[in-house]
Protein backbone atom coordinates (compact mmCIF):
# COMPACT_ATOMS: atom_id res chain seq x y z
CA UNK A 1 0.00 0.00 0.00
CA UNK A 2 1.64 3.57 -1.09
CA UNK A 3 1.11 6.34 1.77
CA UNK A 4 -2.18 6.92 2.35
CA UNK A 5 -2.33 10.99 3.42
CA UNK A 6 -3.79 12.10 6.77
CA UNK A 7 -7.69 12.71 5.68
CA UNK A 8 -9.60 14.62 9.07
CA UNK A 9 -12.54 12.53 9.65
CA UNK A 10 -14.91 15.34 9.17
CA UNK A 11 -13.64 15.13 5.28
CA UNK A 12 -13.94 11.01 5.22
CA UNK A 13 -17.66 11.68 3.42
CA UNK A 14 -16.74 14.02 0.68
CA UNK A 15 -13.78 11.97 0.14
CA UNK A 16 -16.01 8.30 0.28
CA UNK A 17 -17.83 9.75 -2.48
CA UNK A 18 -15.51 11.66 -3.96
CA UNK A 19 -13.24 8.82 -4.99
CA UNK A 20 -12.54 6.77 -8.09
CA UNK A 21 -14.53 3.23 -7.84
CA UNK A 22 -15.14 -0.01 -9.83
CA UNK A 23 -19.18 -1.53 -8.84
CA UNK A 24 -19.06 -4.99 -9.38
CA UNK A 25 -22.30 -6.33 -8.09
CA UNK A 26 -25.17 -5.12 -9.27
CA UNK A 27 -28.07 -6.65 -10.29
CA UNK A 28 -29.59 -4.06 -13.21
CA UNK A 29 -33.28 -5.03 -12.83
CA UNK A 30 -32.57 -3.63 -9.02
CA UNK A 31 -31.62 -0.61 -10.35
CA UNK A 32 -35.15 -0.20 -11.47
CA UNK A 33 -36.65 2.87 -9.55
CA UNK A 34 -40.09 2.70 -8.38
CA UNK A 35 -41.09 5.57 -10.47
CA UNK A 36 -39.86 3.92 -13.76
CA UNK A 37 -41.77 0.83 -12.66
CA UNK A 38 -44.81 3.20 -12.91
CA UNK A 39 -43.63 4.94 -15.88
CA UNK A 40 -42.84 1.34 -17.82
CA UNK A 41 -45.82 -0.17 -16.54
CA UNK A 42 -48.11 2.54 -18.42
CA UNK A 43 -45.73 2.46 -21.38
CA UNK A 44 -46.32 -1.11 -22.03
CA UNK A 45 -49.93 -1.59 -20.87
CA UNK A 46 -49.00 -3.49 -17.76
CA UNK A 47 -51.06 -3.89 -14.38
CA UNK A 48 -49.53 -3.56 -11.53
CA UNK A 49 -50.84 -4.95 -8.11
CA UNK A 50 -50.21 -1.32 -6.15
CA UNK A 51 -51.88 1.22 -6.55
CA UNK A 52 -48.87 3.84 -7.16
CA UNK A 53 -45.75 4.56 -6.53
CA UNK A 54 -45.51 5.04 -2.77
CA UNK A 55 -47.88 1.84 -2.25
CA UNK A 56 -44.66 0.08 -4.15
CA UNK A 57 -42.37 1.47 -1.79
CA UNK A 58 -43.83 1.05 1.46
CA UNK A 59 -43.93 -2.95 0.32
CA UNK A 60 -40.03 -2.74 0.43
CA UNK A 61 -40.21 -4.38 3.76
CA UNK A 62 -37.94 -7.65 3.31
CA UNK A 63 -37.84 -9.94 6.27
CA UNK A 64 -34.83 -12.15 4.09
CA UNK A 65 -33.54 -12.98 0.36
CA UNK A 66 -36.93 -14.39 -0.56
CA UNK A 67 -39.22 -11.89 0.79
CA UNK A 68 -36.87 -9.66 -1.66
CA UNK A 69 -36.99 -11.40 -4.37
CA UNK A 70 -40.68 -12.12 -4.96
CA UNK A 71 -41.12 -8.13 -5.09
CA UNK A 72 -37.81 -7.86 -7.04
CA UNK A 73 -39.09 -10.19 -9.99
CA UNK A 74 -42.79 -8.84 -9.78
CA UNK A 75 -41.10 -4.88 -11.06
CA UNK A 76 -38.99 -6.40 -13.69
CA UNK A 77 -42.33 -7.68 -15.26
CA UNK A 78 -42.89 -4.19 -16.74
CA UNK A 79 -39.82 -4.20 -19.33
CA UNK A 80 -40.83 -5.78 -22.28
CA UNK A 81 -38.84 -4.28 -25.40
CA UNK A 82 -35.54 -2.84 -25.57
CA UNK A 83 -35.76 0.72 -25.06
CA UNK A 84 -36.94 -0.39 -21.93
CA UNK A 85 -33.93 -2.16 -20.92
CA UNK A 86 -31.90 0.30 -22.55
CA UNK A 87 -33.39 3.30 -20.42
CA UNK A 88 -32.91 0.69 -17.32
CA UNK A 89 -29.34 0.77 -17.66
CA UNK A 90 -29.08 3.99 -19.00
CA UNK A 91 -30.45 5.65 -16.17
CA UNK A 92 -28.07 3.15 -13.89
CA UNK A 93 -25.15 4.29 -15.50
CA UNK A 94 -26.05 7.89 -15.30
CA UNK A 95 -26.41 7.56 -11.88
CA UNK A 96 -23.73 5.47 -11.25
CA UNK A 97 -21.29 7.58 -12.81
CA UNK A 98 -22.67 10.98 -10.58
CA UNK A 99 -21.08 8.46 -7.82
CA UNK A 100 -17.80 8.44 -9.33
CA UNK A 101 -17.95 5.19 -10.72
CA UNK A 102 -15.03 4.47 -13.37
CA UNK A 103 -16.37 0.93 -14.37
CA UNK A 104 -19.24 -1.20 -13.15
CA UNK A 105 -19.61 -5.11 -14.16
CA UNK A 106 -23.01 -5.73 -14.30
CA UNK A 107 -25.48 -8.87 -14.03
CA UNK A 108 -28.44 -9.08 -15.75
CA UNK A 109 -31.15 -12.18 -15.31
CA UNK A 110 -31.80 -12.88 -18.84
CA UNK A 111 -34.31 -15.96 -17.77
CA UNK A 112 -36.97 -13.49 -15.75
CA UNK A 113 -37.57 -12.02 -19.04
CA UNK A 114 -37.64 -15.34 -21.41
CA UNK A 115 -40.02 -17.18 -19.17
CA UNK A 116 -42.22 -14.06 -19.58
CA UNK A 117 -41.74 -14.61 -23.93
CA UNK A 118 -38.88 -12.04 -24.04
CA UNK A 119 -36.27 -12.41 -26.23
CA UNK A 120 -32.95 -12.91 -24.85
CA UNK A 121 -32.12 -10.63 -27.76
CA UNK A 122 -33.70 -7.67 -26.85
CA UNK A 123 -32.54 -7.85 -23.64
CA UNK A 124 -28.62 -8.27 -24.13
CA UNK A 125 -29.18 -5.57 -27.20
CA UNK A 126 -30.60 -2.99 -24.77
CA UNK A 127 -28.55 -3.26 -22.18
CA UNK A 128 -25.01 -3.19 -23.97
CA UNK A 129 -26.50 -0.27 -26.37
CA UNK A 130 -26.52 1.70 -22.62
CA UNK A 131 -23.27 0.47 -21.85
CA UNK A 132 -21.52 1.54 -25.74
CA UNK A 133 -23.49 5.05 -25.38
CA UNK A 134 -23.07 5.39 -21.67
CA UNK A 135 -18.76 4.85 -22.71
CA UNK A 136 -19.02 7.49 -25.14
CA UNK A 137 -21.42 10.33 -22.84
CA UNK A 138 -20.07 9.58 -19.50
CA UNK A 139 -16.85 8.17 -19.52
CA UNK A 140 -18.16 5.02 -17.66
CA UNK A 141 -16.77 1.73 -18.74
CA UNK A 142 -19.74 -1.13 -18.36
CA UNK A 143 -19.32 -4.71 -19.01
CA UNK A 144 -22.65 -7.40 -18.46
CA UNK A 145 -22.75 -10.55 -16.54
CA UNK A 146 -24.94 -12.91 -17.37
CA UNK A 147 -26.64 -14.46 -14.48
CA UNK A 148 -28.37 -17.84 -14.10
CA UNK A 149 -31.20 -18.01 -11.46
CA UNK A 150 -29.95 -20.67 -9.09
CA UNK A 151 -33.84 -21.93 -8.45
CA UNK A 152 -34.13 -22.94 -11.92
CA UNK A 153 -32.84 -26.20 -13.15
CA UNK A 154 -29.75 -26.65 -14.63
CA UNK A 155 -31.21 -27.53 -17.85
CA UNK A 156 -32.79 -24.46 -17.68
CA UNK A 157 -29.68 -22.54 -17.35
CA UNK A 158 -28.08 -24.83 -20.54
CA UNK A 159 -31.54 -23.43 -22.36
CA UNK A 160 -30.38 -20.25 -21.81
CA UNK A 161 -26.68 -20.22 -22.43
CA UNK A 162 -27.58 -21.76 -25.74
CA UNK A 163 -29.81 -18.95 -26.60
CA UNK A 164 -26.97 -16.41 -25.33
CA UNK A 165 -24.08 -17.98 -27.83
CA UNK A 166 -24.67 -15.65 -30.58
CA UNK A 167 -24.34 -12.58 -28.61
CA UNK A 168 -21.17 -13.84 -26.54
CA UNK A 169 -18.90 -10.59 -27.60
CA UNK A 170 -21.41 -8.58 -25.47
CA UNK A 171 -21.16 -9.82 -22.17
CA UNK A 172 -18.04 -10.91 -20.17
CA UNK A 173 -18.63 -13.81 -17.88
CA UNK A 174 -21.53 -15.51 -16.08
CA UNK A 175 -22.98 -15.53 -12.24
CA UNK A 176 -25.54 -17.07 -10.31
CA UNK A 177 -28.10 -15.43 -8.00
CA UNK A 178 -31.70 -15.97 -6.74
CA UNK A 179 -32.75 -18.25 -4.06
CA UNK A 180 -29.61 -19.37 -2.17
CA UNK A 181 -30.75 -21.71 0.15
CA UNK A 182 -31.69 -25.16 -1.35
CA UNK A 183 -30.06 -24.24 -4.09
CA UNK A 184 -25.53 -25.20 -3.72
CA UNK A 185 -23.30 -24.26 -6.44
CA UNK A 186 -22.76 -28.14 -6.96
CA UNK A 187 -26.41 -27.87 -8.89
CA UNK A 188 -24.66 -25.94 -11.39
CA UNK A 189 -21.31 -27.49 -12.07
CA UNK A 190 -21.70 -28.53 -15.68
CA UNK A 191 -23.34 -25.25 -17.17
CA UNK A 192 -20.60 -23.43 -15.58
CA UNK A 193 -17.65 -26.31 -16.77
CA UNK A 194 -19.43 -25.47 -20.47
CA UNK A 195 -19.15 -21.82 -19.65
CA UNK A 196 -15.10 -22.01 -18.87
CA UNK A 197 -14.33 -23.88 -22.07
CA UNK A 198 -16.15 -20.92 -23.94
CA UNK A 199 -13.78 -18.43 -22.07
CA UNK A 200 -15.99 -17.14 -20.02
CA UNK A 201 -15.03 -15.03 -16.66
CA UNK A 202 -16.71 -17.07 -13.65
CA UNK A 203 -18.69 -15.32 -10.11
CA UNK A 204 -21.37 -16.79 -8.16
CA UNK A 205 -23.11 -15.34 -5.10
CA UNK A 206 -22.57 -17.77 -2.02
CA UNK A 207 -22.38 -17.35 1.62
CA UNK A 208 -25.25 -14.35 1.38
CA UNK A 209 -27.24 -16.65 3.48
CA UNK A 210 -26.05 -19.67 2.61
CA UNK A 211 -23.35 -21.60 4.77
CA UNK A 212 -19.47 -21.54 4.18
CA UNK A 213 -20.16 -24.33 2.26
CA UNK A 214 -21.81 -22.54 -0.23
CA UNK A 215 -18.30 -21.15 -0.42
CA UNK A 216 -16.44 -23.87 -0.99
CA UNK A 217 -18.54 -25.19 -3.95
CA UNK A 218 -18.34 -22.13 -5.46
CA UNK A 219 -14.59 -22.45 -5.57
CA UNK A 220 -13.93 -25.46 -6.22
CA UNK A 221 -16.97 -26.98 -8.47
CA UNK A 222 -17.37 -23.88 -10.23
CA UNK A 223 -14.09 -22.22 -10.36
CA UNK A 224 -15.42 -18.83 -9.39
CA UNK A 225 -12.85 -15.97 -9.92
CA UNK A 226 -14.92 -13.72 -7.41
CA UNK A 227 -17.77 -14.28 -5.08
CA UNK A 228 -20.74 -12.21 -4.50
CA UNK A 229 -21.31 -11.39 -0.46
CA UNK A 230 -19.46 -14.35 0.89
CA UNK A 231 -20.18 -12.48 4.22
CA UNK A 232 -20.67 -15.97 6.16
CA UNK A 233 -17.17 -17.16 5.31
CA UNK A 234 -16.22 -15.43 8.60
CA UNK A 235 -17.39 -18.15 10.34
CA UNK A 236 -14.70 -20.66 8.59
CA UNK A 237 -11.36 -19.79 9.22
CA UNK A 238 -9.92 -22.04 6.93
CA UNK A 239 -12.04 -20.68 4.28
CA UNK A 240 -10.76 -17.49 5.25
CA UNK A 241 -7.33 -18.15 4.87
CA UNK A 242 -8.02 -19.67 1.34
CA UNK A 243 -9.91 -16.71 0.04
CA UNK A 244 -6.99 -14.16 1.37
CA UNK A 245 -4.50 -16.33 0.02
CA UNK A 246 -5.40 -16.86 -3.05
CA UNK A 247 -6.95 -13.27 -3.46
CA UNK A 248 -10.58 -14.23 -4.43
CA UNK A 249 -12.11 -11.05 -4.44
CA UNK A 250 -15.63 -10.49 -2.05
CA UNK A 251 -18.15 -8.19 -3.65
CA UNK A 252 -19.77 -7.10 -0.73
CA UNK A 253 -23.34 -5.14 -0.20
CA UNK A 254 -23.41 -3.84 2.95
CA UNK A 255 -27.04 -1.69 2.66
CA UNK A 256 -28.51 -5.10 1.00
CA UNK A 257 -27.36 -7.37 4.06
CA UNK A 258 -28.96 -4.72 6.14
CA UNK A 259 -32.36 -4.94 4.21
CA UNK A 260 -31.95 -8.53 4.01
CA UNK A 261 -31.52 -9.43 7.80
CA UNK A 262 -28.03 -10.62 7.28
CA UNK A 263 -27.14 -8.37 10.00
CA UNK A 264 -29.29 -6.98 12.75
CA UNK A 265 -27.01 -3.24 11.90
CA UNK A 266 -24.81 -1.86 9.90
CA UNK A 267 -22.48 -1.21 13.29
CA UNK A 268 -22.67 -5.25 13.32
CA UNK A 269 -21.55 -5.97 9.82
CA UNK A 270 -18.39 -7.71 8.99
CA UNK A 271 -16.49 -5.59 6.61
CA UNK A 272 -13.74 -4.71 9.11
CA UNK A 273 -13.56 -8.10 9.97
CA UNK A 274 -13.53 -9.08 6.40
CA UNK A 275 -10.25 -6.50 5.36
CA UNK A 276 -8.52 -6.94 8.62
CA UNK A 277 -8.05 -10.58 7.78
CA UNK A 278 -6.61 -9.35 4.42
CA UNK A 279 -9.37 -10.22 1.96
CA UNK A 280 -10.11 -8.05 -0.87
CA UNK A 281 -13.42 -6.88 0.16
CA UNK A 282 -15.05 -4.78 -2.41
CA UNK A 283 -18.30 -2.46 -1.79
CA UNK A 284 -20.99 -2.18 -3.75
CA UNK A 285 -25.03 -1.51 -4.15
CA UNK A 286 -26.37 -5.21 -4.93
CA UNK A 287 -30.01 -3.78 -6.04
CA UNK A 288 -29.85 -0.05 -5.34
CA UNK A 289 -33.76 0.80 -5.79
CA UNK A 290 -34.93 -1.71 -3.18
CA UNK A 291 -32.00 -1.13 -0.43
CA UNK A 292 -31.78 2.39 -0.12
CA UNK A 293 -28.94 3.66 -1.74
CA UNK A 294 -26.58 3.39 -4.71
CA UNK A 295 -22.63 2.73 -4.22
CA UNK A 296 -21.73 5.89 -2.29
CA UNK A 297 -24.65 5.69 -0.09
CA UNK A 298 -23.17 2.24 0.66
CA UNK A 299 -19.78 3.53 1.59
CA UNK A 300 -20.73 6.62 3.60
CA UNK A 301 -23.93 4.68 6.04
CA UNK A 302 -21.08 1.85 6.81
CA UNK A 303 -18.38 3.92 7.75
CA UNK A 304 -20.83 6.55 9.48
CA UNK A 305 -21.98 2.87 11.08
CA UNK A 306 -17.99 1.54 11.95
CA UNK A 307 -15.98 4.49 13.15
CA UNK A 308 -12.99 1.61 13.17
CA UNK A 309 -12.82 2.15 9.16
CA UNK A 310 -10.93 5.16 8.37
CA UNK A 311 -9.50 6.68 5.34
CA UNK A 312 -6.95 3.23 4.68
CA UNK A 313 -10.10 1.21 4.24
CA UNK A 314 -12.01 3.93 2.07
CA UNK A 315 -8.57 3.52 -0.06
CA UNK A 316 -8.33 -0.08 0.00
CA UNK A 317 -11.43 -0.64 -0.96
CA UNK A 318 -11.53 1.61 -3.69
CA UNK A 319 -7.97 -0.14 -4.90
CA UNK A 320 -9.52 -3.36 -4.37
CA UNK A 321 -12.22 -2.97 -6.15
CA UNK A 322 -10.01 -2.35 -9.22
CA UNK A 323 -7.98 -5.42 -8.82
CA UNK A 324 -10.58 -7.28 -8.73
CA UNK A 325 -12.65 -5.94 -11.69
CA UNK A 326 -12.09 -8.13 -15.03
CA UNK A 327 -10.89 -4.98 -16.63
CA UNK A 328 -7.51 -4.66 -18.24
CA UNK A 329 -4.23 -4.05 -16.37
CA UNK A 330 -3.51 -0.94 -18.22
CA UNK A 331 -7.25 0.56 -17.13
CA UNK A 332 -6.84 -1.21 -13.17
CA UNK A 333 -3.48 1.20 -13.50
CA UNK A 334 -4.55 4.25 -14.77
CA UNK A 335 -7.31 4.33 -11.90
CA UNK A 336 -4.79 3.50 -9.27
CA UNK A 337 -3.37 6.74 -10.24
CA UNK A 338 -6.53 8.66 -10.48
CA UNK A 339 -7.28 7.24 -6.95
CA UNK A 340 -4.46 8.05 -5.62
CA UNK A 341 -4.34 11.78 -6.68
CA UNK A 342 -8.26 12.24 -5.24
CA UNK A 343 -6.46 11.26 -1.74
CA UNK A 344 -3.72 13.80 -2.14
CA UNK A 345 -6.19 16.25 -2.90
CA UNK A 346 -8.76 15.57 -0.19
CA UNK A 347 -5.72 15.80 2.32
CA UNK A 348 -4.34 19.09 1.29
CA UNK A 349 -7.93 20.59 0.09
O1 LIG B 1 -28.51 -10.27 -3.35
C1 LIG B 1 -29.01 -11.09 -4.13
N1 LIG B 1 -28.88 -12.40 -3.89
C2 LIG B 1 -29.39 -13.31 -4.70
N2 LIG B 1 -30.06 -13.01 -5.79
C3 LIG B 1 -30.23 -11.73 -6.10
N3 LIG B 1 -30.85 -11.18 -7.15
C4 LIG B 1 -30.77 -9.86 -7.00
N4 LIG B 1 -30.09 -9.57 -5.87
C5 LIG B 1 -29.73 -10.74 -5.30
ZN1 LIG C 1 -26.59 -9.80 -5.67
Amino acid sequence: MPTIPIIAPERLPALLAAMPKAELHIHIEGSLEPEMIFALARRNGVDLPYANVEALRRAYAFTDLQSFLDIYYAGASVLLKEQDFYDMASAYLARAAMDNVVHAEIFFDPQTHTARGVAIDTVIQGLHRACVDARAELGISASLILSFLRHLSEEDAFATLEQALPWMDKFIGVGLDSSELGHPPEKFARVFARCRELGLHVVAHAGEEGPPAYIWGALDVLKAERIDHGVQAVHDAALMRRLAEERIPLTVCPLSNLKLCVFPSLAAHNLPALLEAGLVATVNSDDPAYFGGYINANFIQTFAALPILTARHAWQLAHNSFEASFAPQAEKRAWGDRLQACFEHHASA
